[in-house]
């Protein structure tokens, strides 16, 4: 039998997408909490478009090296389901909010997953994203998945640089719990296009047959 994948849109800032990504069978929206992105939306944007949302989609904060009040007040202000850290937050900063987390590793050679693994035991995934010296995320580059270890004790979220053409094949080579998106569904960076997510949500279906 053949697991269904997951699917998270991130960087969302609008109504509108959030409610394409649903209509289109995404599980999951991301919120960028990270003033500096071209992707930031602020929190009570964020409740508002929760709000809008129909039942069973998580949403998603998405944070790097915050403050303990700045998650709480966007945590409530935006009515997450999930905190996701992309920065160098420790284990122990990660596992004291009342929501679970996953937490985001940049991925590049010579890195040692299965420790990661082990230090963040408590996460309910590791997101894997591509490592950049410019980005902390949202890069739109993918990483080799040959450096993903066939036995990861935890579910793996692959993401960067995925987009219709290539997340099929992604999702064969890889076996994730779920795929994450940003750059490969967007018109321009913080508004997605519709067509896209269609596209990549075709392309994590057809992954179910190869
Ligand atoms: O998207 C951002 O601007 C961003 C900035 C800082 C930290 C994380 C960020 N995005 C997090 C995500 O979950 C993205 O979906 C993930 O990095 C993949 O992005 P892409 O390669 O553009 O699909």
């Amino acid at each position: 039998m053949v697991m269904p994948v997951h699917v998270k849109i991130c960087g969302i800032t609008r109504v509108e997408d959030a409610l394409s990504a649903a209509r289109l069978g995404a599980d999951a929206i991301g919120f960028v909490f990270w003033p500096k992105s071209t992707r930031a939306v602020l929190p009570d944007i964020a409740g508002q478009i929760t709000e809008k949302l129909p039942a069973f989609v998580s949403t998603v904060g998405v944070y790097v090296n915050p403050t303990r009040n700045w998650v709480e007040e966007t945590a409530t202000r935006a009515g997450l389901t999930l905190l996701q850290f992309h920065g160098d937050e420790s284990p122990e900063f990660c596992n004291q909010f009342s929501l679970p987390y996953i937490k985001a590793i940049r991925v590049r050679s010579g890195i040692d997953l299965l420790q990661y693994a082990a230090r963040y035991s408590n996460s309910k995934g590791l997101l894997l994203d591509t490592y950049s010296v410019n980005m902390p995320g949202g890069t739109g580059h993918v990483f080799d998945w040959d450096l993903i270890p066939q036995d990861l004790p935890l579910p793996f979220i692959l993401s960067g640089g995925l987009h219709s053409g290539n997340v099929a094949l992604a999702i064969k080579q890889t076996r994730p719990w779920a795929v994450d998106v940003s750059s490969g569904v967007e018109a321009v960076k913080g508004i997605k296009d519709e067509t896209k997510i269609s596209a990549f949500m075709q392309g994590v279906r057809n992954s179910e047959c190869l």
